[in-house]
């Protein structure tokens, strides 16, 4: 019977605080759809003004955050967007872009660090000579943190560099900056300089900020507001929406200064994971709240195999390939979380090699 839970799948998982659950019970709210909710209002204007933008709304997820802000900048038929094969955009999120927006990816390999290659960049833009037969490059999308790269982080002067590129070509700049704060935490810039090359960023509320949901698009008043448009017409206006806002302003408030404590025990738990034989980690790469471990072929043992004994004994995780293993942590994941589940990581490891230990015995004894 598993008395204590360990939740390591994502930084999604975190539950609403009792200081958040009071501001939705006491959210000062009205209908946002005919007028404006007073809460999602604050929220909004505050967002904007920490992220450095004229202007931000408040949208049911980080999913439908991107999606809106890729169709906003690609409202022409025949548009392109240039973007990491490894990005959240083109791997999780159904090809909304394309099945429901229409718009092509052209995807560049994610370098180790997160980055995308500034001349690759430049080399997939469209020229204007092929248009006939080719479509038009009109956005490049960056991710910051990179979570399929380990959650690393993207530096300013990177961005700066993609930004220049974008305007030297008429492009617009989007950052799917689900986890920013990370980012700016880890990197210790500030989120509006760290953004301020981008036209429009998506910002998780819901990730390491521990909301119950939502993410925020900030960028000029024209694209909000053809933003604000474009998530109705997907469904995505909410009503008595200062209920979410409000959990999200008491996140944005409390949480953001927990996150370096976030990193902090996932290096932890990276060195910890870096002494267990048959693992693989490079503790060195975590920069911020993920940590990937390698399972290394001599073990032969299966991810799901581990998740699964892990999960016997409370431990949460997601395998993050064949090989693989993907750890989140968040401000609800205690130090003393963290040292039990490397105990029961160890005792699994042992617990499997055990078993096919005896395997080899047995087939070893039918055999003769
Ligand atoms: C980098 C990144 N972008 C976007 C999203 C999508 O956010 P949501 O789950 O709220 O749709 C996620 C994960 O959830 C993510 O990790
Ligand atoms: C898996 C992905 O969709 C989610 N954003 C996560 O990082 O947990």
């Amino acid at each position: 019977m598993v008395t204590r839970t360990v939740d390591l799948r994502s930084d999604t998982v975190t539950k609403p605080s009792d200081m958040m659950r009071a501001a939705m019970a006491n959210a000062d709210v009205d209908d946002d759809v005919l007028g404006s909710d007073p809460t999602a209002f604050r929220f909004q204007s505050e967002m904007a003004k920490v992220m450095g933008k004229e202007a931000a709304v408040f949208v049911p997820s980080g999913t439908m955050a991107n999606l809106i802000s890729v169709l906003v900048h690609c409202e022409v038929r025949g548009s392109e967007v240039i973007l990491g094969d490894d990005s959240h955009i083109h791997v999780y999120e159904n090809g909304g872009i394309s099945t429901i927006g229409g718009v092509h990816p052209k995807t560049i390999k994610n370098n180790p660090d997160g980055t995308i290659d500034i001349n690759q960049i430049e080399a997939a833009i469209r020229k204007p000579k092929d248009e006939l037969c080719f479509p038009t490059t009109r956005l490049i999308c960056l991710e910051n943190t990179q979570a399929n790269c380990g959650g690393r982080c993207l530096s300013a002067e990177y961005i700066d560099s993609v930004g220049v590129l974008a305007k030297k070509y008429g492009l617009k700049l989007h950052i799917d900056g689900a986890r920013i704060f990370n980012a700016s935490v880890a990197l210790g810039v500030p989120v509006d300089r760290l953004v301020q090359a981008a036209d429009s960023v998506s910002v998780c509320l819901s990730k390491g900020l521990g909301a119950p949901a939502g993410s925020v698009i900030v960028g000029s008043k024209d694209f909000i507001t053809k933003a604000r448009r474009l998530m109705k017409t997907l469904g995505g206006c909410m009503r008595q929406v200062g209920v979410l806002c409000a959990a999200a302003h008491v996140a944005l408030r409390e949480n953001v200064s927990k996150l370096q404590d976030d990193h902090r025990k996932a290096k932890f738990f990276a060195d910890g994971l870096s002494q267990i034989e048959h693992f693989s980690t490079d503790s060195a790469s975590v920069e911020t709240n993920m940590v990937f471990f390698k399972i290394l072929d001599t073990s032969r043992i299966p991810p799901e195999r581990l998740c699964e004994i892990l999960e016997e004994c409370g431990v949460l995780l997601l395998p993050a390939s064949s090989t693989s293993i993907r750890i989140v942590v968040h401000y609800q994941i205690s130090e003393s979380d963290v040292h039990y589940a490397l105990t029961c990581i160890k005792n699994a490891v042992h617990q499997i090699l055990a078993e096919k230990h005896q395997n080899k015995e047995s087939n070893g004894a039918i055999a003769t």
